[in-house]
């Protein structure tokens, strides 16, 4: 049975940012706890890496619960195919506010690939990574175990790569490429439904009043195609982490 979302509302972005990074590091610690390693998926955005910095800050913070930043594979829900320089890949972002600074292996480090590495085509990109998340699954399984997904989302609905009325939106593979994305760049690649929905924790990260009409319709559960964030969960939880602008319209819809 699909979890019922939590939804958690901070008074603003910064201590949204903040809450969330700590959140993040307690789910990490605590999964290596228990498996001994542990894994993420990350997002883009404006609030995504907002996260990521605060994690980076609160490890260089003496008396905080520990990651071993060793340990952790990472992965990425979307990316832009846009060459490995560009600072529109949220690779890119994530590497800049976090994995340099704590010293996530490269072995560790799974990036969809760039326009300009071994892959002209993103379909071939997206193959790509649907073989590096089997091989890194158990036997008959499509995806390894994600501790936590991260996601943010758009105006429109939007998340990961899934636009309203796209047909990604209907995809069921784990990974595919995305063409004529409304939001630029408009080519790139994205965990599909099947995929972000088998993470055993799903993270909504929200901030803004420009985004609070899509988490008021999204919040209970939305068609996909509609507003694919309001198609997303956990299979043990699904959290809305918002500000207070974002929450804004919440029990208006
Ligand atoms: O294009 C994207 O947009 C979303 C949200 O970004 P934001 O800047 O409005 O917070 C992001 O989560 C996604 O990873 C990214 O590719």
């Amino acid at each position: 049975m699909t979890p019922v979302p939590d939804v958690v509302v901070e008074p603003d972005a910064d201590r949204l940012a903040r809450a969330v990074g700590e959140a993040l590091v307690a789910r990490l610690a605590a999964a290596q706890a228990v498996h001994g390693t542990a894994s993420v998926v990350l997002t883009g955005g404006g609030i995504g890496i907002a996260v990521l910095e605060q994690v980076a800050a609160l490890a260089e913070e003496p008396v905080r619960e520990r990651v071993d930043w060793t340990a952790v594979d990472v992965w990425w829900g979307d990316e832009r195919f846009v060459p490995a320089d560009s600072d529109e890949r949220n690779e890119r972002g994530a590497r800049r506010a976090l994995l340099d600074r704590v010293g996530v292996p490269e072995e560790r480090i799974h990036a969809m690939p760039p326009s300009d590495g071994r892959f002209a085509e993103p379909e071939d990109a997206a193959d790509w990574y649907t073989g590096q998340l089997a091989a890194a699954a158990d036997p008959g399984r499509s995806c390894p175990r994600f501790d936590v997904l991260l996601l943010g989302i758009g105006p429109e609905g939007h998340t990961a790569s899934i636009f309203p009325g796209s047909p990604a939106a209907r995809d069921e593979r784990p990974v595919f490429a995305v063409h004529d994305c409304p939001k630029p760049p408009p080519t790139r690649i994205s965990l599909g439904f099947s995929a972000i929905n088998s993470a055993e924790e799903v993270w909504l990260v929200v901030s803004g009043e420009g985004k609070a009409d899509a988490v008021a319709r999204g919040v209970g559960g939305a068609d996909p195609d509609e507003l694919p964030a309001g198609a997303v969960h956990g299979t043990r939880a699904t959290r809305w982490l918002l500000d207070e602008a974002a929450a804004s319209r919440l029990g208006s819809r």
